[in-house]
């Protein structure tokens, strides 16, 4: 079903501050191979020094203190109590993300197995022509040469080691029975995901990129192209804004999509090009302010979808920790595992969060079936959305993030509950790293809302009250 033409938006954001001078064309070229360097080093020296001077002028640092208000009491947090329909609150959500989850996911990301992202990134938009309106070089995507990937990614997994029969000399009652083993562990084999739209199988379209050369940041996209993708996103789920009527489970994917929405607005103010000529980047907090913080709503949203997909990957354990994260570079690969189990099985988290979301509420109703194909549908057309979208790089976070989150769904609720969870979920490789890689997108994103909320709520309140309109200071 191919989604509508946009309707105008109901609540628009104000529009992000022009940047400084205007960008080289480079956008619109969907299938130009360029490398671009991430950032010079003299430029990122010069973004970390105004990043700093900019919070230490006018946002004071995040402590208890200003957290507490003007006064410095303690206990004025504006989000408190539980993350609405999940089982954890905002205060654990913060400890747990960073003390544990950020540092852990943060580290396991640059690590190769998940670094590298197999994506068709020229694919053609089956709803409408190509209309890229990516002004920056920045908005194109550095693939990998063919020979920096790791070589056992361009193989298919194909079952257990010839090394396990060398080990049995010949004698099969001295097999280990591997059943359970076997079972668990289904290696990265090709298998659909009903939740996504891609054609999952490996095909000469594919390219891997090193998502560490790409960072999700500004690029520039804005305007009609980019309107328009949201907003189809969001006819997709339509109604666009829930009410109350709406039942539990198309609210689910409404805030699902509008927290990572939320989540992608946080990167593009977290590292956004501050002047052009001087190729300067750094925080954009009242980018931060007008398109997220200003919304409740929206920063609640980011925290549901936060805790679904950590659900996600909890829920998976079993079958995440069994898994093969070779990539021929056996001292990495090691801690790879390790930093998984870390992720999964973390003493402070399972204690303070067991369970972040509890998927069995869903689907309860007598149309239960009916309702979760009609979702799944709906799904599926917004992963197909993404095709659309006019510039490379918001493509492949696009991408990648629509996947995570099919592969959430597709763990939480295409299996037969917890217990049958081993014997029937297949995951692909490529959705292992998008979930992760999503999992610490929406981690970073929890922890910039987090450390600059408070602060920035704070000099809105102290200008508010004056008769002058707020000034940020960038
Ligand atoms: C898939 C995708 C990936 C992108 N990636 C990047 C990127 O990496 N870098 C980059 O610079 N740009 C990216 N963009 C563009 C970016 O998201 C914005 O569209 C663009 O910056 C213009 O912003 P805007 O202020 O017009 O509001 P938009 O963010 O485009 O929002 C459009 C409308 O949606 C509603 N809305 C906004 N946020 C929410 C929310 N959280 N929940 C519910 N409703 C909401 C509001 O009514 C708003 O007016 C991406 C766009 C898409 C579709």
């Amino acid at each position: 079903m191919p989604p509508q033409e946009p309707a105008p938006a109901a609540n628009g954001a104000a529009p992000a501050p022009a940047p400084a001078a205007a960008a080289a064309a480079a956008g619109g070229k969907r299938r130009k191979r360029g490398r671009w360097a991430a950032a010079a080093g003299v430029g990122a020296l010069l973004v970390a020094l105004l990043a700093v001077a900019v919070s230490s002028r006018s946002f004071p640092a995040a402590s208890s203190s200003s957290r507490g208000g003007d006064c410095g009491c303690p206990g004025t947090r504006k989000y408190t109590g539980m993350v609405e329909d999940c089982c954890c609150d905002y205060e654990t959500v913060d400890a747990i993300n960073e003390e544990v989850l950020h540092p852990i996911l943060q580290e396991l990301v640059t690590l190769p197995f998940f670094r590298y992202f197999k994506v068709k990134l020229w694919c053609d938009c089956p709803f409408w022509p190509d209309d890229g309106m990516c002004r920056l070089r920045d908005c194109s995507v550095c693939e990998c040469p063919e020979n920096e990937f790791p070589e056992p990614f361009k193989k298919p997994y194909s079952g257990l080691s010839p090394d396990s029969m060398i080990c049995q000399e010949g004698k099969p009652q001295a097999t280990v029975d591997r059943t359970l083993d076997a079972k668990v562990f289904k290696g990265w084999i090709e298998t659909d995901n009903p939740w996504t739209y891609d054609d999952e199988t490996d095909n000469a379209e594919m390219t891997y990129v090193n998502l560490q050369l790409n960072p999700e940041r500004y690029t520039g996209y804005t305007g009609d192209s980019a309107r328009r993708i949201w907003d189809s996103v969001y006819k997709e789920n339509c109604p666009k804004y829930p009410s109350e009527e709406m039942c539990q489970e198309k609210k689910a994917l409404y805030k699902l999509i509008s927290g990572l929405h939320s989540s992608i607005s946080v990167h593009i103010a977290y590292d956004y090009l501050l002047d052009e000529s001087a190729n300067l980047w750094g925080h954009n907090l009242p980018l931060l302010y007008d398109r997220v913080l200003k919304y409740p709503e929206r920063v609640q949203n980011l925290y549901f979808t936060y805790l679904f997909v950590l659900r996600a990957v909890t829920k998976a354990a079993d079958y995440l920790e069994q898994a093969e994260y070779n990539t021929g570079n056996p001292e990495e690969d090691l801690k790879t595992q390790s930093l998984v189990k870390q992720l999964l099985y973390n003493p402070k988290l399972r204690s303070a969060c067991p369970l972040p979301f509890d998927e069995a509420k869903l689907w309860q109703g007598e149309n239960g079936p009916e309702l979760k194909q009609e979702i799944q549908k709906q799904f599926r057309n917004i992963s197909a959305i993404m095709d659309c979208v006019g510039c490379e790089k918001c493509r492949l976070w696009g991408k990648l993030q629509v996947l995570g989150l099919g592969t959430a769904l597709k763990i939480l609720f295409s299996v037969d509950g917890e217990n049958h969870l081993n014997q029937s979920l297949q995951l692909q490789r490529n959705e292992v790293i998008a979930l992760v890689n999503l999992l610490n997108r929406l981690s970073e994103s929890v922890n910039f809302v987090h450390e600059k909320g408070p602060s920035i709520e704070d000099v809105i309140k102290q200008q508010s009250s004056s008769t002058v309109k707020p000034v940020f200071p960038i």
